[in-house]
């Protein structure tokens, strides 16, 4: 969906860092993100996702730190740049009543150049819903006239922050199906954040990981998933019957350790490459521990009890 040029990225972030009060949310985060790019914030419940969104879109002030969005600081961002960017609000909440087509229709003369909302109707999956009364509609068509909204005006770049909430797995499928296409055929920039590391990896071409408050691994899918495997994981039975778990990227060296110093056979023994979804889980427990990780898992190579 993207192809990395030389311009200026549309998003870029030195040294983001946010306190509300003396708790310190945001520590220092750094951000390159490029035109007609998907980019996932993926983190766990109270990470800093939703703070670092409102700072870039220019809702929250940040402590400290350099960020251009759009080639402006959020902070001083007027009209003009604000219309180059889609939110995506719960703006049905003050018109309940009107109708879902109406709604897109009066949203649209807000811009100089905006979407035909029949088409946009097709494009979210609410033709059906066209007629239908905005309180009548469903959760998940509600969020999706959410995101019909946020784009109505054509959009350069586009923040949806956890956007599947309360989809299901049909709904989620043509959302997914939706934001590529806007990337892929339209150039839109696009930042979403989410808890969920099927959704980062099915949506995004590039993923950051967000954990209290600090990006603990970036890249593609792949790249990440490839740098999880590269650390295998060991496991076996010592002499003294306690469990044994070791990290290393040779394991087979590991092992051929553990034989040349064994008495007899090693108990239990296992090697397993870790999959990106046990990284994270990994890196997000370990934070709970409030000892931090990352996915090369550096941290992690003396043997540990299990
Ligand atoms: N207005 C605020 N005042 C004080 N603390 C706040 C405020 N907003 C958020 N926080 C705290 O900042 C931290 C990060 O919150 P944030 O909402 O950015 O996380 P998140 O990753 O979006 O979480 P979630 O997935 O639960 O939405 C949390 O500890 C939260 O309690």
């Amino acid at each position: 969906m993207t192809s990395h040029t030389t311009a200026r990225p549309v998003i870029q972030a030195r040294g983001l860092t946010m306190s509300y009060g003396d708790v310190d949310v945001l520590h220092g985060i750094d951000l390159d993100i490029h035109r007609g790019e998907v980019f996932a914030l993926l983190g766990p419940n109270g990470a800093g996702k939703t703070t670092t969104v409102e700072i870039l879109e220019g809702f929250r002030r940040r402590s400290a730190g350099e960020v251009s969005v759009l080639g402006a600081d959020p902070e001083r961002g007027d009209d003009a740049w604000r219309g180059r960017i889609g939110l995506v609000l719960q703006s049905w909440r003050d018109h309940r009543r009107w109708r879902v087509a109406e709604l897109l229709t009066h949203f649209a003369t807000y811009y100089p150049d905006p979407r035909d909302p029949a088409e946009l109707l097709a494009l979210v999956g609410l033709t059906g819903q066209a007629g239908r009364q905005v309180d009548r509609l469903s959760g998940g068509q509600r969020r999706r006239l959410d995101v019909a909204l946020g784009i109505v005006g054509r959009p350069e770049l586009l923040f949806l922050d956890e956007p599947t909430t309360g989809f299901d797995p049909e709904a989620r499928h043509e959302f997914h199906v939706l934001v590529g296409r806007l990337a892929r055929d339209e150039g839109v920039t696009v930042l979403l954040t989410t808890h969920d590391l099927v959704e980062a990896e099915r949506l995004a071409d590039r993923i950051a990981m967000l954990v209290g408050g600090r990006i603990r691994a970036c890249g593609t899918p792949a790249e990440l998933a490839r740098r999880a495997a590269a650390q295998a994981e060991v496991r076996w039975t010592a002499d003294d019957g306690t469990p044994r778990r070791e990290r290393t990227a040779d394991p087979s060296r590991l092992v051929w350790e553990l034989h040349r110093d064994a008495t007899g056979p090693i108990a239990d023994l296992e090697v397993r490459r870790p999959t990106l979804e046990d990284t994270y889980l990994h890196m997000v427990h370990r934070e709970d521990g409030g000892t931090g990780g990352d996915v090369d898992g550096d941290g992690d190579r003396e043997a540990q009890a299990a």
